[in-house]
């Protein structure tokens, strides 16, 4: 216990931490680690939110880097089954599977489950990326890649870095944020060739016609702004167009 001449100090290693005399500290590491019943709160706190932050984006990034080419596809959630609109968004997954795209949803019902059906029909890859919401859904049966994130950032960030392009079926809010963070980012160049489709031309429009009266008439947008989009209603016109920049 002392460092007089003769004598070691007493020392103890603790990983790359070495501590001596009247620092030498009870216990190891992974005692304490693993003994240790001490406040939980530390969890509900920034700093550790970060840490799951972060592991929402290694976990995505680990399960899509290999992917391959793949298109984004949004929707309704509440889609019926029995819509005409649902047997486009499986004819739409289909079509992009055969094209060799997979086909990236946010893994929920109504419209997403429609086009992970369809690839997954087609043999095509069919990949779910879910979010944690108050009502649990569940990721829909016909994905087959899922991820669930808590973050609907992290979760938007692989939407887009692991697509080359956006199909977008009729939806309603949770449909209009996916396409207006599309169209921001494209519009301030934060993503490049990167086409973007509206699938279904009556029911976008109405949404169209304000743009293009309102906003870009009021200054808001510009005229260039309304190219940043196509808009049909035809399979393989939606197809091609959301995939011209890749082959597939
Ligand atoms: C509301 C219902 C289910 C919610 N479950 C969802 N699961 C996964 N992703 C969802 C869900 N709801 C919204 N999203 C995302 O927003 C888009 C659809 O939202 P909309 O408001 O229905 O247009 C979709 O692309 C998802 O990314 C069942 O009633």
């Amino acid at each position: 216990m002392t460092d007089k001449a003769g004598w070691e100090p007493k020392e103890q290693r603790l990983g790359p931490v070495v501590r001596r005399r009247d620092q030498v500290r009870p216990g190891t590491t992974d005692q304490r680690l693993l003994d240790t019943a001490g406040p939980s709160d530390f969890v509900h706190q920034d700093p550790w939110r970060v840490m799951r932050i972060q592991s929402e984006f290694v976990d995505g990034f680990g399960t899509l880097a290999e992917l391959g080419p793949a298109i984004s596809v949004f929707g309704s959630a509440r889609t019926p089954v029995d819509a005409p609109e649902y047997d486009k968004g499986v004819r739409l997954g289909k079509a992009l599977a055969e094209a060799g795209f997979a086909v990236i949803t946010g893994g929920g019902p109504g419209a997403m489950e429609a086009a992970n059906k369809g690839a997954l029909e087609a043999g095509g890859t069919s990949v779910g990326l879910g979010i944690e919401l108050p009502f649990e859904q569940g990721m829909n049966p016909y994905v087959d890649i899922g991820i669930n994130f808590r973050y609907f950032f992290v979760r938007k960030t692989m939407f887009v870095k692991y697509a080359s392009g956006f199909v977008v079926l009729p939806g309603g809010l949770g449909t209009l944020d996916e396409l207006f963070e599309a169209l921001t980012l494209v519009q301030t160049q934060k993503v490049t060739r990167f086409p973007i489709v509206l699938f279904g031309t009556a029911y976008w429009q109405g949404l169209l016609d304000w743009v293009r009266d309102s906003v870009v008439a009021g200054g808001k947008a510009s005229e260039r702004d309304m190219e940043l989009f196509h808009v049909t209603d035809d399979i393989d016109e939606a197809v091609t167009l959301v995939t011209k920049e890749v082959g597939g």
